[in-house]
């Protein structure tokens, strides 16, 4: 069970904690009779405004922006613990972050959220040798431009100049929009760095760099769905960079803390351990049925992945685009990995850390120390994570290690604790870190991302207009999403 230990320390906060009590105490007052029973049949448990599904950042987010207009909400999870893809959790004698963690300079939402919270944001280090194995060549650099043969530049600069270009006429929001959506959501990443590249160390690139953002591979996604993701995202330097990058930065202590505070403050509205398993819907009003009895609310907020919603039944059953975008939309296939040390060696040594690979299974790597002590992390992702899955779990770990042993010495094979988090295996996510849209779904279907059905609406940062399948995308969605039903609300 999640520890939830964090104190109240500044007055909007314990204002906000006030405004949660004496709306959760009406709350109480407007449930019907504590055992009631529903209309369909189950035990009456409360009646809200707002039911959010999933106490990840994008529901605990909307749910928060709810109490602070005066709103009564409650949070179901299926999960024993708030924080969905974001985990900060014991690795050895130490706590580390197994899901989401790395915060980019432009990520406002989050870096607003840890602010308001008094929680530290530390680059992470960098400043020392670079390592980069396409194939069997393993090139060390310092500084941001990898130590290639001119040619290899030229024609890497080449590709990564006019992704950004088409990432920014394709744009972050309305993908599907644009007059050649269909043409370009008809053909792969793979396809088209191919038909746009010379060099082999290029396409070997791309693969690293979708491995480690995506957890796919370049031929499973459409070239419309990586343009809108790098538009998101600023530009594809932003993507995968680290120090001026989406890798710049973390949460000291983990990014879990900031579900963690926002359950605490949200108290005994959310509530823990209780998949929802039904969603029926009219004009009236939604019942949402769990394990544990039945919620009735004004509205919804689905803040799961949008696969995760083809666990759930709709009562009507949801036809139409946003069915087919459900049925259609895998997530990336994704592991992490942190080993702690006892002394950071690979610094000793000259390198930062940081490491992009293709021989695999770590596809990607970092310095993750923090003031726990020094560690490394890596991401197993695409087509590695499919065959580092089947190994044993000792074969897994003795696996990892060689990669690292590989980049940085024998010191690395005498780890002080190991621990991995598959979230392709992950009963509540089905993968990570967000989706990964193959061709043909989001030209058609990639409007349903946000369109609300009735009094469905949809968090969840598969459905945010900017960052979309990280952290700061969870957020912003999650406001999105209150700021729409606070509209509708006060209609
Ligand atoms: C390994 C990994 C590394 C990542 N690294 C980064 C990073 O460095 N930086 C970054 O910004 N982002 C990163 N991400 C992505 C980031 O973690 C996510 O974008 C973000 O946490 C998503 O938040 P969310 O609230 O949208 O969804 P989630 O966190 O998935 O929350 C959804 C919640 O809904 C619950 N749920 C599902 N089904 C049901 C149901 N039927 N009933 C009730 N509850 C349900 C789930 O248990 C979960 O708690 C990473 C993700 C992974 C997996």
């Amino acid at each position: 069970m999640t520890k939830r230990n964090d104190a109240p320390s500044n007055p909007d906060r314990r204002k906000l904690i006030t405004s949660a009590a004496a709306v959760l105490s009406v709350a109480a007052l407007q449930t019907p009779t504590a055992e009631a029973k529903s209309k369909s049949g189950g035990t009456q448990t409360g009646s809200v405004d707002v039911i959010v599904v999933g106490a990840g950042l994008s529901g605990l987010t909307s749910a928060r922006e709810l109490v602070k207009k005066g709103k009564s909400v409650v949070v179901l999870e299926a999960r024993d613990r708030v924080g969905g893809r974001t985990w900060t959790t014991a690795v050895g004698a130490r706590r580390y972050d197994l899901g989401g963690q790395f915060v980019g300079p432009t990520q406002d939402r989050i870096r607003a959220m840890a602010k308001e919270f008094g929680l530290e944001i530390k680059p992470v280090f960098s400043d020392a040798k670079h390592i980069w194995e396409l194939g069997d060549e393993r090139v060390e650099f310092e500084g941001s431009v990898p130590a290639l043969s001119l040619l290899q530049k030229l024609d890497l600069g080449h590709i990564i100049n006019k992704m950004n270009a088409l990432a920014k006429r394709v744009g972050p929001t309305t993908p599907w929009a644009v007059s050649d959506a269909a043409e370009l959501d008809a053909i792969t990443l793979a396809q088209w760095v191919k038909e746009n590249s010379y060099k082999k160390s290029s396409r070997d690139f791309a693969k690293v760099m979708t491995r480690a953002v995506l957890g796919v591979d370049p031929d499973e996604i459409s070239v419309l769905l990586w343009s809108y993701y790098v538009a998101q995202g600023d530009n594809i330097e932003m993507l995968i960079g680290g120090r001026g990058g989406a890798q710049d930065s973390v949460i000291e202590g983990g990014s879990q803390q900031l579900s963690l505070r926002m359950a605490k403050d949200l108290g005994a509205a959310v509530k823990l351990s209780q998949p929802v398993r039904r969603v029926m819907h009219d004009a009236a009003g939604v019942t949402v049925e769990t394990d544990h009895g039945n919620w009735r609310g004004r509205y919804v907020v689905m803040a799961i992945p949008p696969a995760m919603n083809t666990a759930i039944t709709f009562t009507p059953s949801l036809t139409g685009d946003r069915r087919d975008l459900e049925t259609r939309a895998p997530m990336g296939r994704y592991a992490k990995v942190v080993i702690t040390y006892e002394k950071p060696f690979w610094r000793e040594l000259g390198y930062a850390g940081d490491v992009g690979s293709l021989r695999g299974p770590v596809v990607a790597s970092y310095d993750d120390s923090s003031n726990e002590g020094p560690a490394l992390l890596g991401f197993v992702g695409g087509d590695d994570e499919r065959l580092w899955r089947k190994l044993s779990a000792p074969a897994r770990k003795a696996a990892v290690l060689e990669c690292f042993a590989r980049w940085f010495g024998s010191e690395a094979l005498k780890p002080l604790a190991y621990e991995e988090k598959d979230w392709t295996v992950d009963e509540w996510t089905f993968g990570g870190p967000t989706i990964a849209l193959p061709p043909g779904v989001l030209s058609r279907y990639g409007a349903a991302l946000r369109q609300p059905i009735g009094r469905i609406h949809w968090a969840g940062t598969e459905a945010a207009q900017r960052w979309t399948g990280y952290m700061d995308g969870a957020i912003r969605a999650g406001e999105q999403a209150a700021a729409d039903l606070l509209t509708r609300l006060t209609k």
